[in-house]
């Protein structure tokens, strides 16, 4: 594949982008060892940038970043790329609205995991970032699509761009790559106050109608 000048810029910042981000993952405790991801879409073009597999957050660098095209197959990069690039290729491939993907084993989002258990919607939070509860998807081996479209087929009937694929962890989803690992950040989060809450006492469920009312607002009104 032959990358045009146009775009090389474009790759460049996003290898910036993805490396920098993964300090996030390290900053949020969402991590250990190398034990998560990110990555991002190459607008308009079927490549994406990921970071290359088992190397640690600290040695990262963006030339260390590995571009593949969206079949998983390295175009640029002299490092394999992240174990979960199939993955995240396939959710690139299936949703076209998807800029970015990022995977973790936080410790309590990956608990709710182990027990193939939705984070109920019971947090003003979770309506605003979810929209619902945070669904769980299905146990799937690593190394073909079956993560990929264990994702795609959760994600694809919820409002939440989190999902807990059972046994093994978080993927988060978002137009870009600062929008899925903030994705990330706030499911440990509400993870850990939703299991809290639990043993003392029954979290309240917010009513359907509240929860669309706080998404909206959040989705097309936060912020600046
Ligand atoms: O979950 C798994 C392996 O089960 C991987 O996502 C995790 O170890 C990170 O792998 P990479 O370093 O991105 O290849």
């Amino acid at each position: 594949m032959t990358i045009t000048h146009d775009v090389r810029a474009t790759i460049s910042a996003l290898r910036a982008e993805v490396c920098g981000l993964h300090s996030e993952l390290t900053r949020y405790q969402l991590v250990v060892w190398t034990a998560g991801n990110v990555s991002a879409r190459v607008p308009g073009h079927d490549l994406m940038v990921i970071k290359p597999s088992g190397v640690s957050y600290d040695d990262l660098t963006p030339e260390s970043m590995v571009l593949c095209d969206l079949d998983g197959e390295v175009v640029e990069g002299d490092l394999a790329p992240s174990s979960d690039t199939a993955a995240q290729a396939y959710v690139y491939r299936h949703m076209p609205d998807v800029g970015g993907v990022v995977h973790t084993h936080s410790t309590y989002a990956t608990a709710w995991a182990s027990r193939a258990e939705p984070i109920p919607c019971v947090l003003t939070m979770m309506a605003d970032e979810f929209g619902g509860p945070v669904p769980v998807g299905p146990f799937a081996l690593i190394g073909d699509d079956s993560i990929g479209r264990g994702i795609v087929e959760t994600l694809q009937g919820s409002r939440s761009p989190a999902v807990l694929m059972q046994n093994h962890g978080v993927f988060s989803i978002g137009t870009n790559a600062r929008s899925a690992v903030k994705a990330a950040v706030m499911c440990e989060d509400v993870a850990r106050t939703v299991h809290i809450a639990r043993q003392l006492g029954d979290p309240v469920p917010i009513p359907d109608h509240q929860v669309t009312s706080l998404f909206d607002r959040y989705q097309n009104v936060y912020g600046q």
